[in-house]
Formats: structure tokens, sequence, C-alpha cells
């Protein structure tokens, strides 16, 4: 698939809330003019600056500013890099959860397995090297540092050597597209604690900006169509178009979803089960525009803990593999599009547990791609960064975005997935400092 071409046929071109006058929707970009998606790149330039009048003055792709940012911080999870490391990163992602041993020690066996290497900060490497790359194939002058919330390195060390060196605004991608408690609001809470550490060793805090949630970005919906497209490729031609479409994403318990959002406005699942929803669906659409088929398809849950009176999201992939099987379905793709990267809860999960249960059943099935460090995805976080910077510098832009939600909040507002205890957070209407 060429790059050029990336959005085509899903776009819907959107405008997110405050961004230029009425006058100038829809016809903002004059490479957008006359197309019947309303939507085309030149370039990777979607955005377009608009004056305060509404007249367009400029592609701002061609400006690359990213003031007022001095830096990108790619914040992530972490994961062990050797057998040593996987129980005090795992005491680490527990801490004051509640996890019970049990699965502690069942998750520890799935890191074993893989000589207790997880691939994430490998794949985090990697991602890295693609935005240093894609920065400065379009003259973007900006430092990109890497850290994560559990394992090195570590956020506050990252932040530490920042401020150091004289960072003061900081522009943070976190790898987590989607809103909830775990997928955002604890990465803004580790943000607090980090500059609140930095603040009682004497140093003064930069300022951080968590960039939006990307689950409807073309750059990161499309790779995952491509990936999709190349396990159907994989099944024998007689059972591919009635292939099932297995979307996955991360359990949580009922209550964080159902109180996911800007505000609990999306029914049950809140705004976690709402965006993973639209992101299967836009993903189903747009492999109905290469290929013809609709396909079946269900959003489905992987990698619960916590203790079983709790509800947590279901179905599982797996029981749900078992349904697919006796309702006579001959084959199944598991997308995980609740992921960022190919790192354990899809190498375990999916491709070792729910491999088996498709493998006991009979039911032959395939794993697509995440979009990793796929270019276009590089070159997303590279237009969400000049999105913001725009906006903060008061300048209003086009926000890219495809199907019915609309382009993410900058700001999570007040409340927005709260914790049980609630603590600091930062980037958000509610944090201590802006
Ligand atoms: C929504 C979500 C994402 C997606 C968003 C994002 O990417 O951030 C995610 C990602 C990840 N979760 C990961 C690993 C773990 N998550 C755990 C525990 C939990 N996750 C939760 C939710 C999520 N998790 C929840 C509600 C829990 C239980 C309570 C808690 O502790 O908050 C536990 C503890 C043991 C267990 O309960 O399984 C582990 C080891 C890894 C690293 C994989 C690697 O090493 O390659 C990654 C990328
Ligand atoms: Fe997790």
């Amino acid at each position: 698939m060429a790059f050029a071409d990336y959005a085509r046929g899903v776009a819907a071109h959107t405008r997110g809330p405050g961004g230029g006058t009425p006058g100038s929707r829809g016809r903002a970009s004059r490479y957008g003019k006359g197309r019947a998606a309303g939507f085309h790149r030149r370039d990777g330039g979607w955005v377009v600056a608009v004056s305060a009048a509404g007249g367009r003055i400029g592609v701002m792709s061609d400006a690359h500013d990213p003031t007022p940012y001095d830096a990108l911080l790619l914040l992530s999870f972490g994961g062990p890099e050797g057998p040593d490391d996987v129980v005090p990163f795992l005491e680490n992602v527990t801490r004051g959860r509640g996890i019970p041993k049990e699965r502690l020690k069942e998750v520890g066996q799935h890191y074993f397995l893989f000589g207790g290497v997880s691939p994430i900060n490998e794949q985090n490497r990697a991602l890295l090297a693609a935005l240093r790359a894609d920065f400065a194939a379009h003259g973007l002058d900006l430092p990109v540092h890497w850290g994560n919330r559990n394992w090195a390195p570590y956020l506050t060390d990252v932040l530490r050597e920042m401020t150091l060196a004289g960072h003061r605004r900081i522009a943070v991608l976190a790898t987590s597209a989607y809103a909830s408690y775990s997928g955002c609001r604890q990465y803004r809470e580790n943000l607090a604690d980090s500059l609140a550490a930095l603040a009682a060793e004497g140093l003064e805090p930069p300022r951080v900006d968590k960039l939006r949630h990307y689950f409807n970005h073309p750059g990161f919906v499309r790779p995952m169509v491509d990936g999709v497209l190349a396990s159907l490729a994989e099944l024998d031609k007689e059972i591919r178009d009635e292939a099932h479409f297995a979307f996955t994403t991360h359990s949580i318990p009922t209550a964080s979803a159902d109180s996911s959002g800007p505000v609990p406005e999306h029914g049950d699942g809140g705004a976690y089960v709402r965006q993973h929803l639209e992101a299967a669906r836009l993903i189903v659409d747009a492999v109905r525009e290469e290929t013809g088929v609709e396909h079946p398809w269900r959003l489905v849950y992987q990698s619960r803990s916590g203790a079983p009176h709790i509800p947590w999201l279901e179905p599982d992939i797996c029981d749900h593999l078992e349904e697919l099987r006796s309702a006579g379905a001959p084959a199944a793709v598991m997308i995980p599009i609740g992921f960022v990267s190919d790192h354990m809860e899809v190498l375990y999960d999916l491709d070792t547990e729910a491999a088996a249960k498709a493998a006991e059943l009979g039911l032959p099935v395939r794993r697509s791609a995440t979009v990793g460090a796929d270019p276009r995805f590089a070159a997303t976080v590279r237009e969400l960064l000049l999105e913001r910077a725009a906006t903060e510098r008061g300048a209003a832009v086009e926000r890219c975005a495809l199907g019915a939600l609309g382009p993410s909040h900058d700001l999570c507002p007040v409340g927005c997935c709260p914790a049980r205890a609630p603590r600091p957070a930062a980037a958000g209407a509610d944090s201590p400092r802006l």
C-alpha cells in the first residue's frame, strides 16, 4: 500500500473543537478539494493552518514549527530484558494494586518462556529510531527521548536528564492509543510522580503535554489494515472470505471501562469500548474497500487479571474462539488493535495461548501485526506533535481523524478516567501545574 493513499476510502476529514471557523470546514486544504473522501495527503502534509479570519495561511507541515516544544518524550510501559529482571519488573507493575500472587507467578512464567525477555523495549528502540528518522527526513529538528513507567530507562531518570539538558516544554507520546485509567490517566499519574520527584531534588520540572489519543488516526489504522490483508492472504482461498475478525484488546474492570471517557457519555464500556469499536469498524470498512468482502467481526478481550468476583470486560479471546468453532466459522483473524507493538501480551496471550486453543479446536487462525515502528505511525506522531504545537501557539489547525468520533481532546478534562484513589496526574485540566 502506497504511503500517499493510506487514508483512502475510509477518510472523513474532521475538525477538532476550536479549530478554525465554520467557513473553512472541509475545504481548508487545496489538496483535499473535490475529492470524494474529502481528504488527501501530500508528503504527509494534511495539516493546514487557518488564520483567525478563516483564510488559509499555509500548509503547516511546510513550516515544521515545533514551538513551544523543545523535545518529544516517547513514554511506554517497559518490560524485562532478562530472567533476573522479571520479578522486579512485575513488582513495579503491580505495586499497590493487589494483583493475586498466583496471577503474578503465572505472568512470570509467560516471560520465562521467552528467556525472561519482553520484546517491548526493543520495539520501542525501533520506534525511537523511526521517529528520529522521520523527524530528520522532514526537517524537524527536535530531540526524541524514551522513558518507561515500569522498567529502565525509567521515566524519572529520563525526565531528569532532559531537565538538566535544559528542556522546558516536552510533548509526550504514550504507546497506548485509547482512553482508560490504565491506558491514559495512569501514564499521567506517573508523569506527575516523576515531576514531583524532580522538584523534591531541587530541580525546576519542565512542563509536559500528552499528545491526544490516536486510535482513529489513519497512520494507526492503515498499517493495521495492511496487517489484516496480509493475514487474510495467508489463509486458504476457500476459507478466506468467511474468516471472522476477532479484534482484541486488554480486558479491564467493567467499572473502569464505564468511567473512561472525557465524560461517561458513551454507554456501557465508556470511551474505552466505544473507541475500540470504532477502530474495529474502520478496519472492517477499509478491508471491505480492498477486498469487497465484509467480514463478520466482534470486539473481544485478553490478558484479564484481578480477582474473579470483580467483573472485567468479556468475552475472552479463547472463549470467543470456542464460540466461533461451535458456530461453524471456518477461520479467524485475531487483530490486536489494543496494542501498539507485538509485546508480551500479544506474544503470549495471543500467539501462544489463543493459538494453542485454536489448534485444539481445529480452527485456522492468523494474528495480524500491530503498528510497531511503521513509518506511517512515526509520521503520525510528528503530525500529532505539530498539530498540538500549533494549538499551543494559538493557531487553528486541522486535526486528522477517521470515522464518526472525531479527534480526541488535547487535555483530559477534570475527572477523566478516574482512579479508585485520586492521585495527582500531569497534563490534564486537573493537573497541579500547567
Ligand atoms: C489497558 C491496558 C494496556 C494497554 C495500554 C498500554 O499499553 O499501556 C496494558 C498494556 C500492558 N500491560 C503489560 C503488562 C502487564 N499488565 C498488568 C496488569 C494490568 N494491565 C491492565 C491494563 C492494560 N495493560 C490492567 C487493568 C491490569 C491489572 C491491574 C494493574 O496492574 O493495573 C501486569 C500485571 C500482571 C497481570 O495482571 O497480568 C503486567 C505484567 C504490558 C507489557 C507487556 C510486555 O512486557 O511486553 C503492556 C504493554
Ligand atoms: Fe497490562
